[in-house]
């Protein structure tokens, strides 16, 4: 396994950002998640006046041999079709980046078909799908390791592009099994609560799903090291997005998680090195049923809840304004200084 040289994010700074925060011309304390936000990547940046660097999305696809079970609604084949979609455009993520001026990029992480070159998919294919897990492990775990290189490699060069700010997407049908799988092992959560709708299965498919699941669980050795559990439940794209999100962290570069399936692979890394946590703000709230699960283990607070729970990076993405209010506040707000505005202390009280 490559190393990933994290830092911790130092507190040399924190009074001092704290301080700019307060001195600006409100209530203190009163633009609630956005001063948390300014805070964070005030650290992150080592600045008093962060900036958002050409943002970008990465959508990651792979396919998932235990589509073939049913454990989906929608059949495996939507994963290299929607990939066209977003080649044309037509997407939510599509429609969401063009919206806020977020650049927008696909990898093939290991998606069962053959793309043309002349599309404009980054192609890091590792096979052409995993394996069946409830017949053997997803990938060996060779497999497991290049793909965190891949997906770290991937990082470096959006970060060379002059990048600084990351929301990661997913695509590949039946990965949420994969992030219910993912979340059980190494957060320790019986299986039977982190199995949830994903695309729409109704009661009976959820029940369906738990047991295929159960039984795929049931033919390993309950590993709780994050290599394993990826090796033996994960996907190609879950594995690349957990090594991009080591690289991006350690390249100091801010990270907009999404929803259920991103924050799994965010989960693994975490238990690589959590340092990585430090870099992350979480977008939303995903309604699928476990993701809050997710979250309280890895003690992150969500900035929205609005019943979305489609993947893609859409949580991210939508979530970015908000992000970028925050950024835009802490530097372009006047201070009561700047403004000949009282502030509290300085305010004379009424006898
Ligand atoms: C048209 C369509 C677009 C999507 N975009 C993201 N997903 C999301 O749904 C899938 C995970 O849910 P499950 O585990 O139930 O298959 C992933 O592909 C994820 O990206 C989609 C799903 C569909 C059908
Ligand atoms: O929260 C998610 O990321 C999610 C939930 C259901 C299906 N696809 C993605």
């Amino acid at each position: 396994m490559q190393k990933f040289d994290i830092e911790s994010l130092s507190t040399e700074l924190d009074d001092r950002i704290l301080n700019k925060i307060n001195g600006k011309t409100k209530p203190i304390g009163s633009l609630g998640v956005l001063e948390k936000i300014a805070f964070q990547i005030g650290k992150i940046q080592n600045s008093l006046s962060p900036e958002i660097v050409n943002p970008t999305v990465v959508v990651f696809a792979g396919d998932h041999g235990i589509a073939d079970d049913g454990v989906s609604f929608y059949p495996k084949s939507v994963s290299y079709q929607m990939l066209y979609n977003y080649m044309q455009g037509g997407a939510a993520i599509n429609v969401f980046s063009r919206q806020h001026g977020i650049d927008f990029k696909v990898v093939d992480a290991g998606i069962d078909h053959d793309f043309d070159p002349s599309l404009n998919i980054i192609n890091k294919k590792i096979a052409y799908g995993t394996k069946n897990y409830r017949f053997e492990p997803a990938m060996s775990k060779d497999q497991c390791l290049e793909g965190f290189k891949r997906g770290a490699d991937v990082i470096e060069e959006i970060h060379k592009e002059g990048c600084n700010f990351i929301a990661f997407g997913e695509k590949g049908i039946g990965n949420t099994s994969s992030a219910a799988l993912i979340l059980s092992l190494l957060a320790d959560i019986t299986l039977d609560e982190c199995v949830g709708r994903g695309t729409g299965l109704d009661s009976k498919g959820v029940k369906s799903k738990f047991n295929l699941l159960n039984e795929a669980l049931s033919k390993y050795d309950g590993s709780k090291d994050p290599i394993d559990v990826l090796t033996q439940f994960g996907g190609f794209e879950v594995v690349m997005i957990a090594g991009a999100m080591l690289k991006a962290a350690e390249l100091r570069m801010t990270m907009l998680i999404d929803g259920f399936i991103i924050t799994s692979a965010l989960l693994a890394a975490s238990k690589i090195n959590s340092k990585v946590l430090e870099y992350c703000l979480f977008a939303h709230k995903s309604n699928e049923k476990a993701h809050i699960k997710m979250l309280n283990h890895l003690n992150a607070e969500p900035i929205l809840d609005i019943g979305m729970r489609l993947g893609e990076g859409t949580g991210a993405v939508v979530c970015y304004p908000i992000v970028k209010s925050a950024v835009q506040f802490i530097n372009e707000m006047a201070s009561f200084k700047e403004a000949g505005v009282s502030e509290s202390e300085e305010v004379e009280t009424i006898s």
